[in-house]
C-alpha cells in the first residue's frame, strides 16, 4: 500500500488510508460490533464535575491492565475474533503491534468527543494510535496546542484507517465535533500500545 501524505504541516505525523476495509466488510463489521460489543455509557470528570460521556465506550485488550482515561479507569475485555482480525489488518499497515483498543459508539450526530491528546503516560513517549471507523462519516479535527481554532480536518469514512504517530500527541489536540444533521451511528476503534 502506498503511504499517504502527512495531514499535519509540522510537529507530528497523521496518515489517512480511506479504504482499508471494503464497503461490504465495513457494513458487516458495523452491524456485528454494534450488537456484540459490551457498550456502556461511562461518567467522565470535567473541571471537577461528573457528567456522562456523550457516546458509548468499551475497552478491549491483551492483559488485565487497568487503563486511566480522562478520570475514569477502564478494565479490558478479552479480544474477540473480529477485533483480532481488525487488529492484525492494521498492524501490517502501521508496522506496529497494538495491545489495547478503546471502542467508541457515536449513536448519532449529537454524540461527540471533546478536544484531547492521547498522551497518557502508559502509552509511552511518542504514542502510535491506530483508528478504524465503520458507519456514518464524521469529521475529525486537529488543533495545534498554540492555536485557538482547528486548522486541519479529515473525513473519517466507513472502512478508513487513521494512523497518528511521532510527536503528534505532544503538540496537537483532536476532537469529533457534534454534527446534528447526522442521524446514523458510527463505531470507532482506537488501537493503542500500553507499555
Ligand atoms: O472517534 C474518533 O475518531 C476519535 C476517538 C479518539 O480520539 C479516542 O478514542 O481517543
Ligand atoms: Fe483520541
Amino acid at each position: 500500500m502506498t503511504k499517504p501524505k502527512n495531514l499535519l504541516p509540522f510537529d507530528g505525523e497523521v496518515y489517512l488510508f480511506p479504504a482499508l476495509f471494503t464497503k461490504e466488510e465495513s457494513s458487516k463489521l458495523y452491524d456485528l460490533l454494534a450488537e456484540s460489543i459490551q457498550w456502556k455509557q461511562e461518567p467522565i470528570v470535567i473541571f471537577g464535575k461528573q457528567i456522562m460521556q456523550p457516546r458509548l465506550t468499551a475497552w478491549y485488550g491483551d492483559e488485565q491492565k487497568p487503563y486511566s482515561y480522562s478520570g475514569i479507569t477502564m478494565h479490558p475485555h478479552p479480544w474477540s475474533k473480529e477485533l483480532l482480525e481488525i487488529k492484525h489488518r492494521i498492524e501490517s499497515v502501521a508496522n506496529h503491534i497494538f495491545t489495547s483498543a478503546l471502542l467508541n459508539f457515536y449513536r448519532n450526530g449529537y454524540d461527540s468527543m471533546g478536544w484531547h491528546k492521547d498522551n497518557e503516560k502508559e502509552l509511552g513517549i511518542n504514542p502510535v494510535i491506530g483508528s478504524v471507523s465503520f458507519g456514518s462519516d464524521r469529521t475529525f479535527c486537529f488543533k495545534h496546542a498554540k492555536e485557538k481554532t482547528p486548522t486541519q480536518k479529515a473525513t473519517l469514512n466507513s472502512g478508513s484507517f487513521l494512523l497518528m504517530k511521532g510527536a503528534t500527541q505532544h503538540h496537537w489536540l483532536h476532537s469529533i465535533p457534534k454534527e446534528p444533521k447526522i442521524t446514523e451511528g458510527r463505531i470507532n476503534l482506537t488501537f493503542r500500545t500500553i507499555i
